[in-house]
């Protein structure tokens, strides 16, 4: 297939109608789950080689998924694999009974429960795909109970059986995979944060879906993608002009700290370095002036005039915010800098709010007045600074995704929503998930990295940029948090999950995208 599409997200319905393009055009649906079954088969000799793993389990519900797992069995069994099949439904439909019937022709051993089966070093989960639609009850719930007890590992087709393709829910009761393989394109449960515990590590099982098929489904609609390091290196600012200078490559300035929170404003600062960005410019509580100089000998550091609390009381007089590309505002200001939230709104350039930069806009009030700022606004809240700021949209539902589109089509800003799967949203509906993450960012001092860093990029893209200025801040927004989630992975690699505190975070950035560019 055509790469273009390979990182689309579609909910079951479109996989359902992309699917029916390709029978109504000639492809038998036997011929289809040949095809399925063999890449999946595939993949699985690759991943457990026949001498480490000789003795596969397969449970095979009644639908489609059980029939691609049957050939599943066939295949590797022909492969001198040893094979058994756990088929504990009944009524299963045609071509999945003709499968079962072949398999037990073959002699490959057929139990009705899981309990019945002999040791085995893997086991295969088809009980049910996409076409799960309600609670999963009786002997199929005690199937699933079963094979989450099993200590071997667990690969899933298409999705753990149980969890709801769109919603990521368990209906019931879900498998807990240590792989996913999941068919032809991503399905929605795999950027649900509730679906992150069950699925395991996730595959996409390409099986060449002729891209026509596919545009003629999602056309019309708001495109839903998955980050992927093809389309974050078309966004980079790499390579650089070979003749450009700094002032070229953007000038940020960040707007954060107060006596109390000393250390957010440098960290946003060590996170802009890391971006690459041209200049840097901080505004800081005077107190905090030759703190932050000592550490960034780099930046341009203004003092700030505080408030008895030790907030920036306003930005300095002389301070002319449309000297620069960004703005990044927020990290550790307290609930006492309204002041300077308030005048980095009226300015004409763009620019990221996060942190109390949200807090205070929330006091403010002034979501729909974003509208009418001239310059595009990102906005990076975790899910309590959300709720604060869009009370009603995380309302009905968990989905993020989903929450993201509604506020960035409410306020007209980028909303980036943090979590185990961050979700970033431009006004005109497009959405992305950035899947690729660690639990060790779940500590304080992560955000203000981020923060420091796609401002850096935001800077860089206005600096350079003739594209639509809010497609490319919706850029920034996505490299930023593709990149802090690499760092913090390969950090974590060296370090496990506790030892990813925002000064090591920093240290990782520069390092792990050379690695993973090369
Ligand atoms: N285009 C593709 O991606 C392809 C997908 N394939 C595989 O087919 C399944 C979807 O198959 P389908 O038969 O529609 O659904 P399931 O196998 O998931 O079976 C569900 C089946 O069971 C019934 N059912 C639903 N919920 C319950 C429940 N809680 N308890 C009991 N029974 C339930 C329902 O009536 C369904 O019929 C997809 O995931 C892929 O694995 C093709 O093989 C290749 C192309
Ligand atoms: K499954």
């Amino acid at each position: 297939m055509s790469c273009e599409f390979l990182d689309r997200i579609v909910t079951v319905e479109q996989m359902r109608a992309i699917e029916g393009r390709l029978f109504d055009a000639g492809m038998p649906v036997a011929a289809l789950m040949e095809k399925v079954a063999g890449r999946i088969a595939t993949w699985l000799v690759a991943q457990f080689p026949l001498q480490h793993y000789p003795r596969i389990a397969v449970v095979a519900g009644l639908g489609h998924n059980g029939g691609d797992a049957l050939v599943v069995a066939r295949e590797l069994a022909a492969q001198g694999y040893r094979v058994q099949v756990c088929s504990p439904a009944e009524r299963l439909k045609p071509l999945t009974a003709d499968h079962l019937r072949f398999v037990e022709y073959l002699g490959i051993p057929v139990v009705k429960a899981i309990a019945g089966l002999a040791p085995y070093d893997v086991l295969i989960d088809g009980l049910f795909g996409f076409g799960l639609e309600r609670s999963v009850e009786g002997a199929m719930a005690d199937a699933v109970a079963a094979i989450n007890a099993a200590e071997c590992p667990v690969v899933s087709i298409d999705l753990p059986s149980g969890l709801h393709t769109d919603t990521g829910q368990a209906l019931g009761i879900a498998v807990q995979a240590t792989h996913t393989l999941c068919l032809g394109l991503w399905k929605r449960a795999f950027c649900q944060e509730e679906a992150l515990a069950y699925l395991g590590q996730p595959h996409l099982i390409d099986f060449d879906i002729p891209p026509t098929a596919i545009a003629a489904v999602l056309a019309a609609l708001p495109t839903i993608r998955r980050a992927t390091l093809p389309a974050i290196r078309q966004r980079l600012p790499l390579p650089r002009q070979v003749n450009t200078h700094k002032y070229r490559v953007g000038h940020l300035l960040v707007v954060a700290g107060s006596q109390p929170y000393a250390g957010a404003a440098l960290l946003a600062a060590l996170g802009a370095r890391a971006s690459g960005v041209g200049m840097l410019t901080l505004a800081v509580p005077e107190s905090l002036r030759l703190m932050i100089v000592a550490q960034i000998p780099e930046a341009l550091v203004l003092g700030c005039p505080e408030t008895e609390a030790g907030a920036i009381a306003h930005l300095p007089d002389t301070l002319d915010m449309s000297r620069y590309s960004a703005i990044a505002c927020g990290p550790g200001l307290s609930r006492h800098a309204g002041g300077a939230v308030q005048a980095v709104l009226q300015s004409p350039t763009p620019l990221l709010l996060d942190a109390d930069g949200l807090n205070l806009l929330a006091d403010l009030g002034t979501i729909e007045t974003l509208k009418q700022r001239q310059a595009p606004t990102v906005l990076t809240p975790h899910r309590g600074e959300f709720k604060r700021l869009f009370p009603e949209q995380l309302e009905n539902s968990e989905d993020g995704g989903a929450a993201a589109q509604q506020a960035a089509a409410q306020s007209g800003a980028v909303v980036l929503l943090k979590g185990a799967c961050t979700a970033i949203a431009h006004p005109n509906g497009t959405l992305w998930y950035v899947p690729e993450s660690t639990p060790a960012l779940a500590r304080g001092g992560s955000g203000d990295v981020l923060t420091g860093l796609i401002g850096g990029l935001l800077a860089q893209a206005m600096a350079s940029d003739t594209n639509d200025a809010l497609d490319s801040a919706l850029d920034a927004a996505l490299v930023g948090a593709w990149w802090h989630g690499q760092g913090a992975r390969a950090a974590a690699r060296d370090r496990t999950e506790l030892g990813v505190d925002g000064t090591q975070l920093v240290q990782y950035l520069n390092p792990v995208l050379a690695q993973v560019l090369a």
